[in-house]
């Protein structure tokens, strides 16, 4: 197969490129161009906007990291909120969690719900878990709509801001967020590449500072197929105790358990836990994290 190259004015000057079996799905919805092939070496790939979004090879790293970096750091979540996440894969995640009651997820465009439905099974089966709530639109408006402090945890499995999702890194949005979460809840953001996008990170973790009164991190993993090889979360808790996230307080011991769906976890576990918040020198020089 041929060589596909995922170039991107978010990345200037570098591309990662993805050899292609075959092209199993390729359409427009109404927000973005949806693709997904089957890869020579990481399995079927889904593409929105010529962005590689996830590949069966290494979504785990990303979907564990961003559900369990949250959820294991406060007691008992019971209701949580998926911005995003139109795969399926961060419901699948949430489901190991025995204390949740409620899912609600808002994601914005179908045709990626479609898709994973048909073409990626082992992570659209999160949306038969009876907890699951399912909205299609835009999330800050279905924000408007939740009654404050509803949430525990609200995980933000979003894009990059250059599409649909641009408005998830600006300002109203994490008031929205804060508004949405209970006292003490937690807010996990896909926040980008420490490689690649120092200045909008910073520029998401001054909002998150000015708009949640309690403690604002920065944690990260790797996942290879995203430009530069990893991705980072910004994790904040509203006001309350400061959140101690290099002990999380619900054990993963109870997640290790084979759920209905998906197998054992396959990386995240209590070392990476705390390993994912420990940043590198440049970074903490760079972010005005206190
Ligand atoms: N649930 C699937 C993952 C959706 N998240 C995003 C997919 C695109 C990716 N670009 C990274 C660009 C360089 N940081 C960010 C995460």
């Amino acid at each position: 197969g041929k060589l596909m190259y995922f170039n991107n004015p978010m990345w200037p000057g570098e591309a990662h490129s993805l050899k292609v079996e075959k092209i199993l799905f390729k359409d427009k919805s109404d927000f973005q161009e949806v693709l997904v092939f089957e890869s020579s070496t990481y399995g079927r790939v889904l593409v929105l906007d010529n962005i590689v979004q996830l590949t069966e090879k290494d979504e785990c790293a990303y979907q564990e990291m961003i559900t369990h970096l949250p959820l294991c750091s406060i007691i008992s979540p019971k209701n949580v909120l998926v911005v995003g996440g139109g795969d399926g894969g961060v419901l699948a995640e949430i489901a190991r969690h025995s204390s949740v009651e409620l899912i609600d997820i808002c994601e914005i465009d179908k045709m990626v719900i479609d898709v994973s439905k048909k073409f990626f099974p082992q992570l659209a089966v999160g949306f038969d878990d009876p907890r699951v709530q399912l909205h299609i639109g835009d999330a800050v408006e279905f924000l408007r709509d939740v009654p404050a402090g509803k949430y525990d945890a609200i995980i933000v499995d979003s894009s990059d801001p250059i599409g649909p999702a641009q408005e998830l890194v600006e300002k109203p949005f994490f008031e929205a967020i804060a508004r949405a979460l209970r006292p003490g809840g937690v807010l996990c953001n896909m926040a980008e590449s420490m490689w690649l996008h120092t200045h909008l990170i910073q520029h998401m973790i001054s909002h998150c500072q000015e708009v949640f009164r309690g403690s604002v991190h920065y944690a990260w993993t790797s996942v290879p197929t995203y430009p530069s090889g990893v991705i980072g979360f910004i994790i904040c808790t509203t006001e309350g105790p400061p959140v101690d996230f290099l002990n999380p307080v619900n054990p993963i011991e109870k997640l290790e358990t084979e759920t209905r769906h998906r197998g054992t976890l396959k990386f995240y576990n209590s070392e990476v836990h705390k390993a994912a918040f420990a940043l590198p020198t440049f970074l903490k020089r760079e972010l005005c994290l206190h």
